[in-house]
């Protein structure tokens, strides 16, 4: 068995090297890029970067059996994309309102008439955690075959002690048993189910003093999540969730102003959370307390593409200092994609980041936001072999030929899974 994995000769390699922090501001376009490089994998951790001449000096003595070589020549090489905002693990598909909003219903008027995340909580809870597995698994596919090594997954559509914990539960098989890495995120703030309607603050009691605990004592999440937003949770309730939580030590993010200027991205900066997420009406103010605090932007411009609406100031954020990273937000309401790839093309088309912004965020940015950035998000010696060949001769091309899957192959923990945009047969499908 060749133990040593040798990617040969890439016209580009992009490292991300030396990201220690998040890469805020102007650092964003520093991409630490190889021309005619190569990566040495040994046992399913990076071994080597460096051009192609190095690698060849560093393998010298290496006997020529143990060597798997992939030729990377003409191809693009970046580390697995890693997608720091998903709702990965849901039942059914909400077709039917994309057909309201185009005929003038807005996102948050289906979600008060009772429709939007509470028909997927009603559809979720009615699954099994073995059908919510199989078509969660499926999604992970997907997201495999567009680059993504790496996916944060949050619950929210149980909404009652059984059915948060056994999202919860799926999200840790899924971690368990594919090959994709699951972080998980507890997110019962979701939204307020209908039993309690007339009772939010019985909901949040329930959410602090039952499932918090659970969640806690079985390891179910790494981080806690909250919908403030107008007629969603209000900025007191969300900063008291966020602050059991952090009791409970799980790290804070928000899915802040996404609908309105509410006030979320200065309640993230006063509760310095790891990310906060949509920010479409951020405000100045906000904005800056949030560079200061070093929060990130986590950014999803393709929610704002699908719900049609203006996307979030990327250009204001970045030219404050603050780190973006960019996520699908994979959804069955307002974002049901799996490509990340398309994501990176909107933010670049439809919110001005830079090619090389665009890679940073998908990369070291999400593994910040995501606080995985000791194993993930670069390519440097000692970190986890996930890496990406594009069938791109540099990094440009991959906003340039937009909506199209550039995915030649995909390594994760130094096995490739995905071959000339294929999953291979030797990865045993476990759904
Ligand atoms: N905005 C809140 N939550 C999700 C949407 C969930 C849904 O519509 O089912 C989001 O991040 O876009
Ligand atoms: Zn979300």
């Amino acid at each position: 068995m060749n133990h040593i994995l040798y990617v040969k000769n890439a016209a580009q390699v992009v490292t991300m090297k030396g990201s220690k922090e998040p890469r805020a501001g102007q650092s964003m376009k520093d991409l630490g890029l190889i021309e005619h490089g190569s990566v040495v994998v040994k046992d399913g951790i990076i071994a080597f970067v460096g051009t192609d001449q190095e690698a060849m000096d560093y393998l010298k003595n290496d006997k020529k059996e143990d060597i798997k070589t992939i030729d990377a020549s003409g191809k693009l090489v970046t580390p697995g994309l890693i997608d720091p905002h998903t709702h990965l693990v849901y039942a059914g598909s909400r077709e039917n309102e994309l057909e309201m909003r185009l005929k003038g219903a807005t996102y948050i008027e289906i979600h008060k008439q009772g429709g939007g995340i509470l028909s997927t909580m009603a559809e979720t809870r009615k699954a099994s955690e073995e059908t919510l597995f199989d078509q969660s698994a499926e999604r992970l596919d997907k997201f495999i075959k567009h680059g993504v090594t790496t996916v944060e997954a949050k619950s929210g559509y149980g909404l009652n002690v059984k059915d948060e914990l056994k999202q919860l539960h799926v999200a840790k098989q899924l971690n368990e048993r594919h090959p994709v890495d699951v972080v998980s995120t507890f997110m019962g703030a979701h939204a307020v189910p209908v039993e309690f309607k007339e009772d939010p603050e019985g909901y949040i009691d329930l959410l602090i003093k039952e499932l918090l605990p659970r969640v806690a004592k079985d390891k179910l999440a790494e981080f806690c999540d909250v919908f403030c937003e107008d007629g969603v949770f209000t900025l007191e309730q969300s900063e008291r969730i966020l602050n059991a939580g952090i009791e409970y030590g799980l790290k804070p993010k928000i899915h802040a102003d996404e609908i309105e200027a509410f006030g979320g991205a200065e309640l993230a900066a006063k509760l310095e959370a790891v990310s906060a997420d949509h920010l479409l009406k951020a405000s100045d103010q906000g904005i800056q307390d949030m560079a200061n605090k070093k929060v990130i932007a986590t950014l999803l411009p393709g929610t704002a593409f699908f719900l049609m609406t203006t996307p979030a100031r990327a250009r204001r954020m970045i030219d404050s200092g603050m780190a973006v990273a960019l996520a699908t937000d994979c959804n069955p309401g307002s974002s049901p994609t799996e490509s990340l790839l398309l994501v990176m093309n909107l933010a670049c088309l439809t919110m001005g980041m830079t090619p090389e912004e665009v890679i940073t965020a998908c990369t070291i940015n999400a593994a910040h936001a995501i606080d995985k950035a000791d194993t993930i998000g670069s390519l440097e010696v000692g970190k986890q072999a996930d890496l990406v060949l594009f069938d791109a001769k540099n990094y440009q091309i991959l906003q340039y030929n937009y909506g199209v899957n550039l995915v030649q192959t995909v390594i994760k923990k130094g096995q490739v899974l995905v071959q000339e945009g294929r999953m291979l047969d030797n990865y045993q499908s476990i759904h």
